[in-house]
């Protein structure tokens, strides 16, 4: 059985797609990216390597608020519009969106992404990485990784999405991500509050 040789690298609601975008499209992206003002992730105080700009709404890692932040550029319309029907999704519904710089040595530490979203759509920019998921099992951790090639795209929903934690190792060269996210329910709810959400 063929789908046998696969079986050990998806669990449901992991799914993966090479070439999204065109190589001309990607440096493009990249080119429109590298003019924004991304700034170093910050967390409880802390900085990280990696630099990052949200819009549509911004989680603050370091102080746990949620609250609107500028619309998602035009110009990623497009964009929006390929992961949408990649994940089975409603593009009006990819509200939120991550732009990420990782230099080298830098990367993303084990977690799942906040509460307030739901699913989670990522295309990847510059150069490979290994997505890497782990779940705590009686014994120790349950563990697998998928390559992300540059121009794919990944969308976790479901168990992937919220049983099994993720992160990226930290690379040799530079790659950017977009992360699209729809809100989930808390998210929505928070939305119609009073923006803040911890
Ligand atoms: O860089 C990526 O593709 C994943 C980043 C990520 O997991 C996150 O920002 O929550
Ligand atoms: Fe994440």
């Amino acid at each position: 059985m063929q789908s046998d040789l696969f079986a050990p690298s998806l669990i449901p609601g992991l799914s993966y797609a090479p070439d999204i975008i065109s190589r001309e499209e990607e440096a493009e992206l990249v080119a429109r990216i590298g003019a924004l003002p991304l700034s170093p992730f910050r967390f409880q105080g802390w900085t990280g390597k990696r630099l990052t700009l949200s819009f549509g709404w911004n989680y603050d890692f370091d102080n746990g608020r949620f609250a609107a932040a500028d619309p998602i550029p035009e110009w990623l319309a497009p964009l929006r519009g390929k992961v949408a029907a990649f994940a089975g999704l409603d593009s009006a519904d990819l509200v939120q969106l991550l732009l990420t710089r990782y230099d080298p040595g830098a990367g993303i530490g084990w977690h799942r992404d906040r509460p307030v979203f739901d699913h989670v759509v990522g295309v990847s920019l510059g150069s490979e990485a290994r997505l890497r998921f782990r779940r705590r099992t009686q014994t120790g951790f349950e563990r697998f990784a998928i390559p992300l090639a540059p121009r794919s795209v990944y969308h976790l929903s479901g168990e992937a999405r919220h049983e099994w934690e993720h992160g990226i190792a930290a690379m040799e060269t530079r790659r950017w991500s977009v992360t699209f996210r729809t809100l989930s329910a808390k998210g929505r709810a928070s939305q119609s509050g009073r923006g803040q959400e911890r």
